[in-house]
């Protein structure tokens, strides 16, 4: 047997010894955690921080089905809280946002990798995180923004649409999740350094994005026993410094650009004109060399710079690429769903001569809206939100949540439950239109009165990316659909297996025949 091994299994054994004689000698008057298995120090943790969320998934699945909505897993080094039910998850996410909308405190390897939590998503909820999330918010994500990219929107849509002509031309099966994924980093780069880079450029930096986020089971590793992780994983911690370092040779470049060009044009501009007039639109790196974060700390340094640009690649790209797939999946499954949606966007602009479906189309396509959300239903892309954490010990549910610890919402369970959803694992569009086939208005994706589903979370940590996010499905099915006739691949079905990546993915991924629409 490894040393390693039994090592772990004395040190367990001696904090079970102790844990147990603690609950003896000490009976504890605040209500007890959440139930779930027993808690076997150690080695429970390290076998739960070797799985990902999706192995995850149908364990937790079984604890609902035995405890309750709200269970508790030994992993890591505090008790980590999964809460599997859509009226619960309001309580905690909408009515009591304030106290449950911490992160839990980033761990070795991921502090490494977000810059000590400088960026959004891992921050924890305060001052930082506030000026983070109100720059992307106000400076990125207000409608009037969203529209400055309108032209780069129309621009990776041509390149989508080349693309998908030429191999249609040369193949009779295509896989478009590459292509997919191509054109929205194309745009999200765009979004991010306001240049459309060459080919090679942006083929770098997908590469140093794609290396953090394909190894992140290897680095949760590191996590346990950091210490210990040194000593056993000494390569692995090295690898980890060595993808951050490349990934600061790939992006800080394209900041100091940003930085200088910002620097000529206020040399070049004179107080009466407009120093952005005849440029590209502002971008996100634009924004956080002008943010100003607090007295202590005015500015964001360059690798948390490179830190929040990644984020905001990572997750303006991959999340809404694999809705893009699992959507067209769907709409290649069911012809008759392909052809209700044909028929929509021909009576809205059937009358123009090119093939665009412009975006102030959009919001008159209710069934176009009703296909995305029940995409975003069907298969959110992730089944959890990220981990959240409460700011100060409370009661629950009549249990304890101590705020050394991670709560966990289970996405896709809200999104499937039978007790909401008619036939939850079917894809229905008209379950989104009232009883006159019309759009329903009244659907809240933000969950702010009632969680029905929620595939971008809910309350002050939801995601502020959602309605690009809609943008960008809407638009692209809708050109996409407009533009080809789709069908599966002649020798293969369309399977709607899951696998967990960054995102749940297909795990066969999409193969399809096209051909244009006359
Ligand atoms: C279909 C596309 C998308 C989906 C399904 C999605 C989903 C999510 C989810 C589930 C969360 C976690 C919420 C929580 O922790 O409670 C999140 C957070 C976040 N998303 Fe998105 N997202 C999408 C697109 C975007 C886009 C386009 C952007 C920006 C360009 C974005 C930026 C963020 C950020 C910065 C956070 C962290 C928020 C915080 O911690 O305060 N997302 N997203």
């Amino acid at each position: 047997m490894e040393l390693w091994f039994i090592v772990l299994v004395s040190i367990s054994l001696c904090f079970l010894f102790r844990t147990f004689l603690s609950l003896l000698l000490l009976p504890s008057r605040s209500p007890p955690l959440p139930p779930g298995p027993l808690r076997i120090p150690f080695i429970g943790s390290f076998i739960f921080l070797r799985k990902s969320f999706s192995e995850l998934e149908p364990i937790l699945r079984s604890l609902h089905a035995n405890y309750g909505p709200i269970v508790t897993l030994p992993i890591g080094s505090h008790p980590a809280i999964f809460i599997a039910d859509r009226s619960l998850a309001h309580q905690a996410l909408v009515q009591n946002g304030v106290v449950f909308s911490d992160r839990p405190k980033a761990l070795p390897a991921d502090r490494i990798i977000n810059s000590n939590q400088h960026n959004i998503s891992s921050a924890s909820y305060g001052p930082t995180w506030r000026a983070l999330r109100r720059n992307l918010t106000f400076e990125m994500l207000h409608p009037t923004r969203i529209r400055s990219f309108s032209s780069a929107r129309k621009w990776v849509l041509d390149v989508l649409l080349t693309r998908l002509r030429s191999d249609s031309e040369s193949s009779k099966s295509i896989k478009v999740i590459d292509h997919l994924h191509y054109a929205m980093f194309c745009l999200l780069v765009f979004m991010c350094f306001g240049e459309r880079l060459d080919d090679k450029k942006i083929k770098d930096i997908e590469y140093v994005q794609r290396r953090l986020l394909v190894s992140s089971t290897k680095i949760n590793i590191l996590n346990f026993w950091p210490r210990v992780s040194r000593i056993l994983f000494p390569k692995r911690w090295e690898e980890l410094l060595q993808m951050v370092k490349d990934r600061e040779d790939v992006i800080i470049p394209l900041i100091r650009e940003r930085k200088k060009a910002k620097e000529d044009r206020l040399s070049t501009s004179n107080e009466d004109s407009n120093p952005r007039e005849g440029k590209t639109p502002l971008c996100y790196a634009d924004t956080l060399l002008d943010l100003e974060l607090s007295e202590e700390k005015p500015k964001l340094e360059e690798s948390e710079m490179v830190s929040a640009c990644s984020e905001f690649l990572d997750a303006g790209t991959d999340t809404t690429t694999t809705a893009l797939q699992w959507i067209l999946a769907n709409l290649v499954k069911n012809p008759h769903i392909q052809q209700k949606l044909v028929h929509e966007i021909r009576e809205v602009v059937g009358g123009r001569e090119d093939k665009e479906v412009r975006e102030e189309d959009l919001n008159k396509m209710a069934y176009l809206k009703a296909v995305i959300l029940e995409g975003l239903r069907r298969h959110p892309p992730g089944h959890f939100v990220l981990p959240h954490a409460v700011s100060e010990d409370v009661v629950f549910n009549n249990y304890s949540v101590p705020k050394k610890g991670a709560v966990n919402f289970m996405v896709a369970e809200m999104g499937w439950d039978p007790k909401v959803w008619e036939d939850p694992m079917e894809f229905k569009p008209e379950r989104f239109l009232n009883s006159e086939g019309k759009g329903s208005e009244t659907f809240d994706i933000t969950g702010s009165k009632e969680i029905k589903m929620m595939p971008f979370g809910a309350g002050r940590r939801m995601c502020p990316g959602y309605n690009l996010a809609m943008l960008h499905l809407e638009y692209f099915v809708a050109n996409l659909i407009w533009n080809f006739k789709w069908k599966p691949a002649s020798d293969h079905n369309v399977d709607l297996s899951e696998v967990q990546e960054f995102t749940v993915v297909m795990k066969s991924p999409l193969q399809v025949h096209l051909s244009p629409r006359l």
